[in-house]
């Protein structure tokens, strides 16, 4: 039997049941409804905390938490309370953090597309830093803050050159990527000579981000590395001391078996030396250092819990249980061949006694959530809890199938709060319209 890998407030009940936050799963399943997503609020807060002391440690950092990863409002409270920053990749994360009042201060703005209106209303908010991406962008901005009459603080986002060991899909640090200025050809210091230039522009700063689930310690090595060379060379060629090095997130978690995350104290650990070594080397004021990290924070937090329905066997080859979800609440498996490891929530201390494969209730072959999954025996209304999947689940959902959105509840100490309400069927129709030429008779 594989050891069960339990975080946060996660545990084994009296009853024999999975807890979290002091809840039974099976009463919250009862009470809510499956498919549920279930957030820890003090793993939440647990990670936040571990990260944002392990930079504070080497001096003037912030810590951003990657909206992307898990966006709502009563997140952004959580948060805001513990004093991280965000990073936000789209007006609809902006939206959110505005209207959860979040400090906009503390919000720097990404994104590889940014339109004119999201621009727009980044400056309007007054968030911290634009962080651009491309010429376009810088272009664009600039003729925006001219319009407004303002200047932006900026980070300018370039791509380092480095493939982190991690799936295809989640690498963004290569040369071959549609993220950033690359640096090897020299449109880096070509951007970062024109942001100085702009009049709208004040350049801060620069940012990379190589990648997601990351656990190669030398990965983020040698791209602090490259990117100091990179800010020296900028002081000796344009004068201009710059102030913030964004680093990026990317830290990777457990999810199953063979999986060996570091802890935050190993990656600040990591970085943080080379960083300060380099900044003595070339003569430099060590940059106050950012981190955005998504992953780490919200996904070892969070569980889903489903009933299991109907189930298939062929014989001799395997036995297939769907659950009440599938692809449309996490398509990490479809996407990325992600790996999670499940228990029966109902049966939380009985042994294995048959393997089976879980699959979602969506007309695709590929919504398979799990492979080969070791239970005990499983029943029809069983309930089976995914864990790790805080991050990049909810964010990535969708109807297909027309299936509504399961509801998320937040989970402290014996309490139990929605967080996001369920969908329902009117709410899939909410912005369908039929043309009067179709209209009945
Ligand atoms: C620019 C940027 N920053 C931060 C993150 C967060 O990454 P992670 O969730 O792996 O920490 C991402 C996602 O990969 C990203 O694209
Ligand atoms: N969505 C990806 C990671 C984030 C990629 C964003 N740059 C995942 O689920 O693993």
């Amino acid at each position: 039997m594989k050891e069960l890998y339990l975080t946060g407030t996660m545990k084994i009940n009296s009853q024999g049941n999975l807890e979290i936050g002091g809840m039974d799963t099976v009463d919250l399943a009862r009470k809510f409804g499956t498919p549920l997503w279930i957030i820890d609020e003090e793993g939440f807060r647990r990670n936040c905390r571990n990260i944002k002391k392990a930079f504070s440690l080497y001096g003037d950092s912030q810590v951003l938490y990657a909206s992307k990863t898990l966006a709502t409002m009563a997140i952004y409270r959580i948060v805001e309370q513990e004093g991280l920053g965000l990073d936000v990749v789209s007006g609809g994360e902006l939206y959110t953090a505005l209207k959860a009042g979040f400090p906009m201060q503390k919000v720097y703005f990404h994104g590889n597309n940014k339109s004119r209106e999201e621009l727009r209303m980044a400056i309007c908010a007054g968030v911290a830093r634009i962080v651009v991406d491309n010429f376009y962008e810088l272009e664009l901005l600039n003729q925006l803050c001219t319009e407004e009459n303002c200047q932006q603080e900026i980070l300018l986002r370039v791509t380092p050159g480095v493939e982190a060991h991690t799936h295809e899909y989640i690498q963004t640090g290569q040369i071959d990527s549609k993220f950033g200025f690359t640096l090897s050809d020299g449109q880096a210091m070509e951007g970062v000579k024109k942001a100085l230039s702009m009049p709208g522009i004040k350049l801060v700063g620069l940012h990379c981000h190589i990648g997601s689930q990351i656990f190669a310690m030398q990965s983020f090595q040698y791209t602090s590395s490259i990117m100091m060379d990179f800010w020296a060379e900028i002081k000796r060629t344009s004068g201009c001391q710059l102030e913030e090095l964004n680093l990026g997130g990317g830290l990777g978690i457990y999810y199953v078996a063979g999986d060996e995350p570091r802890k935050a104290e190993e990656w600040a650990k990591a970085v943080m030396p080379v960083v300060q070594e380099k900044a003595r080397q070339h003569g430099l004021k060590v940059p106050r250092i950012i981190v955005e990290p998504g992953r780490a924070i919200a996904g070892p937090a969070g569980l889903t819990l489903y009933t299991l329905g109907s189930s298939k066997e062929v014989k001799g080859i395997r036995k297939y249980v769907a659950v009440d979800g599938g692809m449309t609440d996490n398509p990490r498996p479809a996407l990325y061949a992600a790996k999670y490891q499940a228990l029966l929530a109902n049966k939380a201390e009985e042994k294995p006694v048959e393997t089976v494969s879980i699959a979602g209730k969506c007309c695709e072959s590929g919504d398979m959530l799990i492979w080969d999954l070791e239970l005990p025996w499983v029943e029809a209304g069983d309930i089976l809890a995914v864990l790790a999947t805080g991050a990049y689940n909810y964010s990535m959902s969708s109807n297909y199938n027309r299936l509504p959105r399961p509801a998320m509840v937040l989970v402290k100490q014996g309490q139990a709060d929605l967080i996001i309400k369920r969908e329902n069927y009117e709410d899939l129709l909410r912005n369908d319209l039929i043309p009067e030429r179709l209209e009945r008779d």
